[in-house]
């Protein structure tokens, strides 16, 4: 299949006049991974079951935030022309209403009734005041065993009150359809008495590692072989992303067992993402195993480290995102590719993080001609963020290390140049 066939965003500035792939840019690269993605179905799941999905639709309320007017302090429901003026004024208690209390006293005039934070404030009733501004009879204060109070400063119509709505009104959109579900999301929507949610599934995601040198982590190690770590780096993105990895598996060097391992994977699997083995070596076995798939193209992109890239559509219909294999080379390709294109398939509204700027600690060699994607570690000095290289600027993708303390990229435009120390760059925030 020619490039102009396949689906997807290609810009002709890619493609030369003898029909030879010039280098991509990031942002046309992952153009076309979205193109190219499917959504995952929607399906409805209960509020407690919804965290970190994606919303489908828009959500309203389905009852007003607070749901009736209510105390925001433990104290005296009263009616406040009785605490108008300057002398403290003595209220006769007559009842207690505590949150969950269905109770609705009715106060006439120089009457107070005890009420506790969250506790419907009572219709007759217009402010509530704390316990600390009062004074009680001679059964003391704080016991609550009182039957008189005293009011010891005027108060206003509307005090120590939160108004039934005014967080948020019945039948208000307050979650929209691409945002994902955070914390805060899914407790606004149970608080707003909603009991299920339709939300795109999330995207069912098989791990490969791939290399013969690579043994299980703590193994004795011969003379070229290393312990395999990608598998858990790119499983950890993927949790760290709101996806639990259906498989995780090794292939060793063997381009026909991984077309196999592939295909079986494909069956069940929305993704799969690889690691190593796209380079032009003999032993590139992920490069061979997808070459006969017509819906999957390998390019150069402009952006350093993780120049090499291969991705698309297995012809059983799943994607497959094969990353170089230097650790550091596939951590940031997952960063710019696969993150954002796994959120695209969810619907996400948003698939970029915040970019933000840091003051480099200390300077570093730039990329020339290439986006630099540099891990480094962000600090603060002066109430201003700093970052600072957690790797050489020059010995990036294989610096699985240095990387490990690394919590955010700086994120360096092709020519720029190099970055002094005390200029600002824009970084990602990607660790806690
Ligand atoms: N002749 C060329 N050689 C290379 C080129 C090139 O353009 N022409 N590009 C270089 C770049 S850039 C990259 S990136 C790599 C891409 O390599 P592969 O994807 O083929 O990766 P491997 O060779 O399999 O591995 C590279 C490196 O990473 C180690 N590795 C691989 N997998 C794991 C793992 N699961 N856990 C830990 N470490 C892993 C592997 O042992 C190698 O050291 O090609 C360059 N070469
Ligand atoms: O460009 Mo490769 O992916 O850095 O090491």
């Amino acid at each position: 299949m020619t490039e102009s066939t396949q689906r997807g965003v290609l810009a002709p500035a890619h493609v030369q006049a003898d029909g030879r792939r010039t280098t991509w840019s990031v942002d046309d690269w992952l153009a076309r991974l979205v193109a190219d993605a499917p959504n995952t179905p929607e399906i409805d799941l209960p509020i407690g079951a919804a965290f970190g999905h994606v919303l489908a639709d828009d959500v309203t309320a389905a009852h007003a935030l607070p749901l009736w007017s209510n105390s925001a302090m433990d104290g005296y429901a009263i009616r406040a022309a009785d605490a108008a003026g300057d002398a403290a004024t003595a209220l006769r208690i007559i009842g207690e209403v505590a949150a969950g209390s269905s109770a609705d006293p009715v106060i006439e005039a120089g009457e107070a009734v005890r009420i506790m934070t969250g506790a419907p404030v009572p219709s007759s009733a217009d402010a509530v005041v704390p316990v600390e501004e009062t004074s009680g009879d001679d059964r003391g204060a704080g016991e609550w065993g009182e039957s008189t109070v005293r009011v010891l400063a005027p108060v206003r119509i509307g005090a120590n009150v939160r108004a039934a709505g005014e967080d948020v009104g019945a039948g208000a959109v307050i979650a929209q359809h691409g945002w994902r579900l955070t914390a805060a999301g899914v407790s606004a929507l149970a608080a707003a008495g909603i009991a299920a949610v339709r939300v795109h599934r999330r995207p069912r995601v098989a791990v490969v590692a791939t290399g013969s040198e690579l043994l299980p982590p703590g193994s004795a190690l011969e003379r070229g072989q290393i312990p395999e770590s990608n598998s858990l780096l790119i499983a950890g993105m993927l949790r760290e992303a709101g996806i639990e990895p259906v498989a995780v598996r090794h292939s060793r060097d063997d381009a026909a067992g991984l077309a196999q391992m592939l295909a079986q994977l494909g069956d069940t699997c929305d993704a799969i993402v690889t690691t190593g083995g796209v380079g032009p070596g003999t032993h590139d076995i992920v490069r061979i195993a997808l070459e006969p798939e017509p819906d999957v193209i390998g390019v150069r992109v402009a952006m350093k480290p993780g120049q090499l890239q291969r991705a698309g559509r297995l012809a059983g219909g799943a994607l497959v995102f094969a990353l170089p294999g230097n650790p550091v080379s596939a951590a940031v390709s997952f960063e710019l590719f696969v993150r954002p294109t796994l959120l695209a398939m969810q619907g996400a509204a948003r698939i970029h993080r915040h970019r933000v700027q840091a003051r480099a600690a200390t300077g570093w060699r730039g990329a020339a001609g290439r986006l630099q994607v540099l891990p480094v570690i962000l600090g603060e000095d002066d109430g201003m963020l700093t970052c600072a290289p957690a790797v050489h600027a020059r010995r990036v993708s294989h610096s699985v290390g240095g990387y490990g303390a690394s919590d955010a990229y700086a994120i360096v435009e092709a020519g720029r140049g190099d970055v002094a120390p005390g200029e600002c760059v824009s970084v990602i925030q990607v660790g806690a």
